[in-house]
């Protein structure tokens, strides 16, 4: 099921694509990007950032408080999903991450943007059981009480019951021999509706720990969720036209095949599919960090499918369509919350959830997804042709002029120079800065 409309009908909240963005100065950028989706003062103000996490709030997210950490927030424009424009906050440390989502999703808005659809937001908490005589006998007494568990463990969430979530079913794992003796793990399937959802289910594993006890006879250890959420799945699917791939250096079916040809390097082979996969979470890990959701839970669980067959394995496929079209498709986990952790507190977290404008968790999980599928098409094309430095180390050039003590105008007037000579490295920056006046002349 899609969150997000297909119909072409959907009601366009904003225009993902804004003309010359990238020229602007950050502060217009902003102002832009507060017209186009029409934010309020404060909003924008919490995005331009600079102190907006008050030491108070920040005390009270975590222990030990000594100030707040700030990374740059990026918006790449462009994507449509579903029929429907979004602006992606990013907040990232690394050069070339958003300006390739942003052309990713350009090339593809011309060729009808991504498609994504997600299973309903169930998540998994795990009871261990031990000290058991008859495991198979304690599943099968865990199965027939199921409705006793289900009871059970809703009783503790009325908020959850009402906004039409709770523990849907169970599962029993048998582990017959492992080395402290044998073990019954008993999975709750809870649907966390707008959460996370950690929370939620280790409230619900330890609530219902006694009766687990009770029923088996044996003794319970571990109540906690399981980050492997293999059944809150996003997924999204990309088509371009070989038209809409080429460039004056490459036809689009040298480019496609080229695209195919890597992915299936990353199917096959551990080391290349970390490196793919990487990649993908390059695009998802900074809309998980701006929207305040926790980025650790999306990589266990992103990694965790990727070896889910016991080989650890690419978690996008790229093939050539009947209709000659180049087609991406990316599925994994995706456990994200529009309430809970720090998307209520963070005030940038709240921006940056109304700049996106979705409605649900399922809706934020699928333009992840499709923001993810955009990076690793992005990384694929330029590897595939001309190599990850050219675009990448570029724009790593305004960083190693500032690291070789640029400030200003110097910046991009070095940066230039190192780009252009393909040389970035700080000692030739250094030399170029000496080389220049405060104005960057
Ligand atoms: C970097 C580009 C996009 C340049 O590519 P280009 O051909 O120089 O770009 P362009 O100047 O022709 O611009 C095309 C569009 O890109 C965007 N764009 C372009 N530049 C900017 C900019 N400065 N600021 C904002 N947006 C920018 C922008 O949307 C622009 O369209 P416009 O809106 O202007 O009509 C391209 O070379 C690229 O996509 N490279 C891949 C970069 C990448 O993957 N970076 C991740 C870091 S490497 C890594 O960690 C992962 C990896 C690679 O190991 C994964 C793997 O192995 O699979
Ligand atoms: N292994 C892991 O990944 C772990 C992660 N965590 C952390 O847990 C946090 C996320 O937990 P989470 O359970 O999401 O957070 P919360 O417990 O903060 O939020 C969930 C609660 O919010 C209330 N709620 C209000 N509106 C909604 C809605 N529309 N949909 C769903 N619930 C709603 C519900 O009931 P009510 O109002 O009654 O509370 C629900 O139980 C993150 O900070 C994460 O880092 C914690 C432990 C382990």
């Amino acid at each position: 099921m899609s969150a997000a409309s297909n119909d072409s009908t959907v009601t366009q909240r904003l225009n993902s694509r804004i003309a010359k963005f990238r020229d602007l100065s950050p502060s217009d950028r902003l102002t832009r990007v507060g017209e186009v989706a029409g934010l309020g003062q404060d909003t924008v103000a919490a995005l331009r950032g600079g102190g907006v996490l008050p030491p108070k709030v920040a005390d009270g997210m975590i222990e030990n408080v000594v100030g707040t950490f700030e990374l740059p927030l990026g918006v790449a424009t462009n994507f449509t999903i579903n029929g429907r424009d979004y602006l992606i906050p990013m907040a990232v440390e690394e050069p070339s991450v958003v300006a390739a989502a942003s052309y990713m999703a350009r090339i593809a808005r011309d060729c009808g943007g991504f498609s994504t659809s997600s299973t309903g937001p169930v998540m998994r908490a795990q009871i261990q059981v031990l000290s058991l005589e008859d495991p198979h006998g304690a599943r099968s007494r865990l199965l027939s009480n199921r409705e006793r568990i289900l009871e059970a463990a809703n009783r503790k969430d009325r908020v959850l019951i009402e906004l039409g979530g709770g523990c849907r079913d169970i599962e029993v794992h048998v582990f017959e021999s492992t080395p402290v003796g044998p073990m019954v793990v008993l999975h709750i399937l809870v649907d966390v509706r707008d959460a996370m959802g950690a929370n939620t289910v280790n409230t619900m594993a330890e609530t219902i720990a006694p009766l687990v006890e009770e029923i088996t006879g044996g003794e319970v250890r571990l109540r906690i969720l399981s980050n492997l959420a293999d059944l809150r799945l996003a997924r999204a699917r990309v088509e371009y036209t070989m038209e809409a791939l080429a460039t004056a250096e490459y036809p689009g079916e040298r480019m496609a095949s080229g695209i195919v040809e890597a992915c299936a390097l990353a199917v096959i082979d551990p080391y290349r599919a970390a490196t793919h996969n990487k990649g993908i979470m390059n695009g998802i890990d900074p809309l998980i960090v701006a929207t305040g959701n926790d980025w650790r839970a999306i990589e266990a669980g992103a990694h965790a499918w990727a070896a889910r067959s016991g080989r650890y394995t690419s978690l996008s496929r790229w093939e050539i369509n009947g209709a000659g079209r180049l087609v991406g498709t990316l599925e994994l986990p995706m456990a994200v919350g529009l309430v809970g952790g720090a998307t209520k507190t963070h005030p940038a977290a709240r921006a940056a959830l109304e700049l996106l404008g979705v409605e649900s968790a399922q809706e934020l999980a699928e333009v992840a997804a499709a923001v993810g599928l955009a990076q690793n098409m992005a990384a694929l094309r330029a590897l595939a042709t001309e190599g990850i430095q050219r675009g990448h180390m570029a724009l790593h050039a305004r960083n190693i002029a500032i690291v070789a003590g640029a400030s200003g105008a110097q910046i991009e007037a070095v940066a230039s120079v190192l780009a252009r000579e393909h040389d970035v490295r700080v000692d030739r920056a250094r030399e170029v800065l000496a080389g220049l006046g405060k104005d960057g002349q």
